[in-house]
């Protein structure tokens, strides 16, 4: 639960010398569903990276009154700021209730799952209800399928009490009835936590964000509601004019499906 805001400021990012993110500013509340997007390689997940100290960032990153820049990954974990990455990062031969209880900073034998439970901690109990995961509390990892593990890391998050949650495509290879249950969960997360989402898939961005920042070779291009982004002449010509055909391709549907069908026709 948090008041706080997340204020990105100039968040500059280099790789020996190759600019990876090049002054990039954003902020994200509590109480949207905020999304960056952009086409591969423009330096969404560096700055989650530099906003979660994996990689070193220059400018400012506050949560609240708190700089995040420049401080060790575990200090900004304990600050509250909890991420998922592309590729669930769960225990798969533990059960659903034992990563819970790992995530949380507790150890709980295999064998008291053969116990009759008097009960699950609250926080592990509404991290279950949130992630729509309470029928898989004895369910092993590993047979879970792609997007119940991905909803097992964001209950991980909750179980920690993240204040920001940001979460690297959490819908990659997600059935569609997955994204629309993942995207009402994180409207539903998103009343009392700081929700960034980094996706490539635009339907789902279009039916969830409530704003959005459009980042392009480490820039921000465009950001604004789903449509202002989609109104701005900038992001049509990044993703259906001149800015190369694999983006074209990947990302026409940033404008409605109809004006991309016919704008990619009239190429
Ligand atoms: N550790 C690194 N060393 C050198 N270059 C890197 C490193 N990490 C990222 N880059 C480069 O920085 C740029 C931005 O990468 P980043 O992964 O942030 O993009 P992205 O927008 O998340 O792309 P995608 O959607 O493909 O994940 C890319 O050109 C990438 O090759």
């Amino acid at each position: 639960m948090t008041d706080a805001s997340l204020v990105v400021t100039d968040l500059q990012v280099e790789f020996s010398g190759f600019v990876a993110v090049g002054g990039v500013s954003f902020d994200a509340h509590p109480g949207e569903v905020r999304f960056l997007i952009g086409p591969n390689g423009a330096g969404k997940t560096t700055c989650i990276d530099a906003v979660t100290g994996l990689t070193r960032g220059t400018g400012s990153a506050r949560l609240g009154d708190t700089e995040l820049l420049g401080r060790p990954v575990h200090k900004i974990v304990r600050l509250g700021v909890g991420r998922t990455f592309q590729t669930a990062s769960v225990f798969d031969e533990l059960t659903v209730l034992q990563n819970l209880d790992i995530a949380a900073g507790r150890h709980r034998p295999w064998v008291s799952l053969l116990r009759a439970r008097r009960g699950v901690d609250p926080s592990i109990e509404h991290a279950l209800e949130e992630t729509g995961l309470t029928g898989e509390l004895a369910t092993p990892a590993g047979i879970l399928s792609h997007g119940q593990k991905q909803w097992l890391e964001i209950a991980m998050l909750l179980v920690q009490d993240a204040k920001v949650l940001l979460l690297d495509e959490p819908v990659a290879g997600m059935s569609q009835d997955e994204r629309t249950a993942t995207g009402e969960r994180l409207q539903r997360i998103a009343a009392k936590r700081i929700v960034l989402v980094v996706e490539h898939d635009m339907d789902f961005m279009r039916r969830f964000a409530t704003r959005v920042t459009v980042l392009h070779q480490g820039q921000v291009l465009s950001q604004g509601t789903v449509a202002e982004v989609q109104a701005d002449p900038k992001v049509q010509e990044v993703y259906l004019g001149t800015a190369g055909a694999a983006t074209t391709a990947a990302m026409a549907v940033v404008l409605e499906p109809s004006a991309a069908t016919q704008t990619l026709k009239e190429q």
